[in-house]
């Protein structure tokens, strides 16, 4: 059994101190409110990021990084994606042994377009750690948290440290498969949020289920072609990181990206959506950064450059659509395709 600290006491990090702790781990869960912390601990909630359950008494929350980190073995950064340098600089200056880090973020930077492992490589030191490991899925911190059976995947440069994460959070409610793709896997889960956002605008806007249908598959192809671009295997994209994660986050009235989705569509500012959200989407930042690499790369992405075109410039849904509904005809099968079809005679 190992000791594990948890920086990020918001939906996905409670959650997955949870799964750690019923594998019989010593947990500590950090947030950068004291408040927060104090809460925690005296009323077994946290109230404002996942209501429904009740965290065991074994999980103790601290506001302080030196206290909450001492003696683990591992560190597992559950943040969003604009908090992971400035705690990685925090983490930096208190921690002084080696330690496994692995963490559960999706999100791709602008401006940079890192990726969360190579953001954590740039701001902490190699010698503070053995390897970055990813978890990455289709999981809602409200479903974990409730024991519901679900399936995720870790991923690293080493696969010794994917298997050693997977053995730290399987179950028999959590199953956890590893993979070599560390590129593919973080990819998928960061671009999934971006579909989920169409998913979400396109529900809001009445259109049903034939339109998501078309959203999913299409924003498949379009994450699969930028990923492929970017060194990923696309056979990731056909898995739990790439379409289960999408299926999910497209689908479920968990999640935050869906329900800021549909929030625009029914005629809030980007800004009444995020205020209205109080939890991080993710997909509103990765889009800018989806948006910035495809044009950099001349990717062909039209749905991920209308979702940008909708939260950035105030472009109006029902004309986004108008514009994917009436682009010139096309094959629906391009190179990825081509890939995947490729893979599937092998059988
Ligand atoms: N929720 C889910 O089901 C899942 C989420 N994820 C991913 O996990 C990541 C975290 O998401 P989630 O838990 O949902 O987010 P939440 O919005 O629920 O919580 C975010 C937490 O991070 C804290 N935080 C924000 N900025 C900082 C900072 N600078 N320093 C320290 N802590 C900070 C917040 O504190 P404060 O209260 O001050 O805002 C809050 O406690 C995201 O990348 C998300 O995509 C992945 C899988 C499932
Ligand atoms: O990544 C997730 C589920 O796998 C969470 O997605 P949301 O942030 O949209 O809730």
């Amino acid at each position: 059994m190992e000791k594990i600290a948890v920086l990020g006491a918001g939906s996905w990090g409670t959650a997955l101190a949870m799964v750690l702790n019923s594998n019989g781990h010593d947990v500590r869960l950090w947030t950068h409110i004291e408040k927060h912390a104090n809460e925690i601990n005296q009323t077994r909630r946290n109230e404002v990021y996942l209501k429904d359950v009740v965290i065991p008494d074994q999980i103790k929350a601290y506001f302080d990084l030196k206290e909450a980190i001492d003696d683990v073995s591992t560190i597992l950064l559950v943040l969003p994606t604009e908090a992971i340098r400035m705690v990685c600089q925090q983490l930096k200056a208190v921690l002084t042994d080696k330690v496994s880090i692995i963490h559960g973020t999706k999100g791709i930077e602008p401006e940079t377009f890192k990726r969360v492992s190579e953001m954590i490589e740039e701001e902490l030191p190699r010698e503070l750690y053995d390897e970055i490991v990813v978890l990455s899925g289709p999981s809602h911190a409200e479903e974990v948290s409730l024991g519901h059976p679900t399936t995720v995947t870790t991923t690293s440069k080493s696969e010794q440290a994917a298997l050693h994460a997977q053995g730290l959070f399987m179950n028999d409610r959590f199953r956890v498969y590893t993979s070599t793709d560390l590129i593919g896997v973080e990819l998928g889960g960061a671009l999934k949020n971006i579909i989920a956002l169409g998913a979400g605008i396109s529900d809001g806007l009445g259109f049903g289920d034939n339109a998501k249908a078309a959203l999913v598959t299409r924003g498949l192809a379009e994450m699969a072609r930028l990923g492929t671009a970017m060194g990923a295997d696309p056979l990731t994209f056909i898995g739990l990181t790439g379409i289960g994660d999408l299926i999910v986050t497209s689908t479920s009235r968990h999640s935050r990206n869906w329900n800021a989705g549909n929030l625009l569509a029914q005629g809030f500012s980007l800004d009444e959506v995020l205020a209205k959200m109080n939890m991080v989407v993710e997909g509103v930042r990765t889009a800018k950064a989806a948006y910035q690499l495809g044009k950099a790369k001349g990717i062909v992405m039209p749905i991920t450059f209308g979702i940008y075109k909708i939260l950035f410039e105030d472009a109006d849904p029902r004309e986004i659509v108008e514009q994917l509904m009436t682009r010139s005809k096309r094959n629906e099968v391009d190179e990825v395709h081509t890939l995947l079809k490729q893979y599937y005679r092998q059988d």
